[in-house]
């Protein structure tokens, strides 16, 4: 009896280790299969099945410069590069390739299902967000559509934030501007989505700030695990309960009363809101999906959308011009008849000239932000997003059924393929001397080049330019992040002056990690009350 015990304890672990040793060579076995299907698709750095993995490891810091070599080495072609836990990934460079990925249907290339993967939907923001995703339809229709009726309420906004984030004194304050510039980035957009007071509370802004960096990160860890515990790891991690029921506290009963009217006087009411919540209500399918919770995290999945990138880029055009005073300066003196009179076609010496005698606009305050928000030199910022941007891939394509590129390069079903964002807009087969920042490069072009007031505008996606991504799903929230960025930029300019503490030549380097690229989290920006030039 007792030997017959021992036995029992000694081979359970045994038994254990021999199964470890079994599932490791099945997931070996299984990465080698599903690594040969790429066989005919170069990799950047080693292939083999271990050193592709160290390779993976490389991926998390050094993204940029390792599809940078790739899109140096392969130009033209596709290539693959090693991701951490997910193999390979492919990236497409060169004008036919990049245009067969614009080019190709849902039904090959999914947009949907690429994030879907990325941000674990089914876990981080509900299965009715993976099923139905009418609110990508308002931001494209309802949100564009009201940009103008509504900008006066984002631009009473901007300035009511800033007033009182950033208060106007004669001396320098410092100012952490990672967290400032975030919170009035999402009361600016939530004027628009929710409207007062809500906009202005702490506790929404919070959540919304918050939600992002909760479903991303728990997105990421969600994926480390093997898709059998998937299911498992995200029901305990899911952020949606716990987030649902925050948001509903602020805006369950303005939901619940919209519905209300809505089943009383149909989609028309009298002193119906403008805002995010009623275009929601306007195309709302109906059934499951018609509840004040589902509406709620729709605006926190729409909130997740727009914040966090316009405050990235944000925060890159004030270090810019902080580091370029020159450009300041056009805002301390600016006229509003050089906007006007500017014609196309002008010698770049004689736009320069011309910049320099503007006149001063300091006692014409409603024309000078009129001037300041459409003063075609504001296409800098586009400049800006060419040289630093969001991050260095745009466009993930899950493949769905094998796909084939015009080249013949065959991408089998379940890969991932992406467009490599940074290195095109770094390439000098698309821009002259493409590491040096012009502020003017798109101001000129837009002057010079045959239709290039329509071509070189930031919101318009063309083979050259990709901030916003391509094809059907190229970005729907761009016409309102460009207005409301011009327009905070804008304000701060004519409000402030501003300087940078402790980086005094160069713009504080970003945080690069995958392949995003985020601002600097420590940098302090001084501002003071802006001294008018005559
Ligand atoms: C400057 C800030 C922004 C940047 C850089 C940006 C960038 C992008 C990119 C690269 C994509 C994917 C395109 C592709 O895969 O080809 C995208 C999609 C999307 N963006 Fe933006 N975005 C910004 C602001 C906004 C804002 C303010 C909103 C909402 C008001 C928004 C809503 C969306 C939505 C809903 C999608 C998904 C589109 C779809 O499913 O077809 N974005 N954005």
């Amino acid at each position: 009896m007792s030997s017959s015990s021992t036995n029992t304890t000694l081979n359970i672990p045994v038994l254990l280790a021999s199964l470890g040793i079994l599932y490791l060579f099945s997931k070996l076995w299984r990465a080698h299969l599903e690594m040969a299907k790429f066989d005919g698709i170069p990799a950047v750095g080693p292939s083999g099945l271990l050193s592709s993995f160290i390779s993976g490891m490389r991926y998390v810091k050094n993204a940029r410069e390792l599809i940078k070599e790739g899109y140096e080495k392969y130009h033209g072609r596709a290539f693959k590069i090693s991701i951490p836990n997910s193999g390979w990934m492919v990236i497409a460079t060169g004008p036919e390739l990049v245009n067969d990925i614009r080019k190709a249907s849902d039904e090959y290339l999914s947009f949907d299902e690429a994030l879907n993967e990325f941000l674990q939907i089914d876990y981080t923001l509900g299965k009715p967000h993976r099923e139905h995703l009418y609110h990508v339809n308002v931001v494209r229709n309802a949100v564009t559509r009201n940009l103008s009726a509504r900008y006066s309420d984002v631009r009473d906004e901007i300035i009511a934030a800033f007033s009182e984030e950033i208060p106007v004194t004669d001396d320098w304050t410092s100012i952490n501007a990672y967290d400032t510039i975030l919170r009035i980035v999402c009361r600016t957009s939530n004027r628009l989505f929710v409207g007062l007071p809500l906009c202005r509370d702490p506790d929404w802004i919070d959540l919304n700030i918050q939600f992002t960096v909760r479903v991303n990160s728990i997105a990421a860890i969600i994926n480390l695990f093997p898709d059998i515990l998937k299911p498992i790891v995200g029901n305990l991690l899911s952020p949606t309960g716990t987030a649902t029921r925050r948001a509903h506290r602020h805006i369950g009963h303005i939901i619940q009363d919209r519905l209300d009217k809505q089943d009383q006087y149909g989609r028309d009411w009298e002193d119906k809101p403008n805002d995010l919540v009623s275009w929601l209500l306007d195309e709302n399918p109906g059934g499951k999906y018609r509840t004040a919770e589902d509406i709620a995290m729709r605006l926190l999945n729409t909130n997740m959308a727009a914040i966090h990138t316009t405050f990235f880029l944000l925060s890159w055009f004030s270090d810019t011009l902080i580091l370029h005073n020159d450009i300041c300066h056009k805002f301390k003196s600016p006229s509003p008849a050089s906007s006007t009179t500017w014609q196309s076609n002008r010698t770049q010496s004689s736009k320069l000239s011309e910049r320099k005698s503007s006149p001063s606009l300091k006692n014409m305050d409603g024309a000078k932000f009129l001037w300041a928000t459409s003063a075609k030199w504001i296409v800098f910022m586009k400049e800006v997003t060419r040289m630093v941007g969001v991050g260095v891939l745009v466009s993930g394509r899950k493949v769905m059924k094998d796909f084939t590129f015009s080249d013949g390069t065959r991408l089998p079903a379940g890969s991932t393929v992406c467009i490599p964002v940074w290195a095109m807009h770094h390439d000098e087969r698309h821009y002259e001397d493409p590491n040096e920042f012009k502020p003017f490069r798109f101001s000129d072009m837009r002057d010079i080049e045959e239709n290039g007031n329509i071509k070189h505008q930031m919101i318009t996606p063309n083979s050259d330019y990709f901030l916003f991504g391509t094809g059907r799903h190229a970005c729907p929230g761009r016409f309102f992040a460009v207005n409301e960025l011009k327009t905070l930029l804008a304000h701060t300019l004519l409000t402030y002056d501003v300087k940078l503490e402790g980086f005094s030549k160069e713009v504080p380097e970003p945080t690069l990690f995958t392949s995003a690229i985020i601002p600097n989290q420590k940098a302090k920006v001084l501002f003071r009350k802006r001294i008018m030039m005559d």
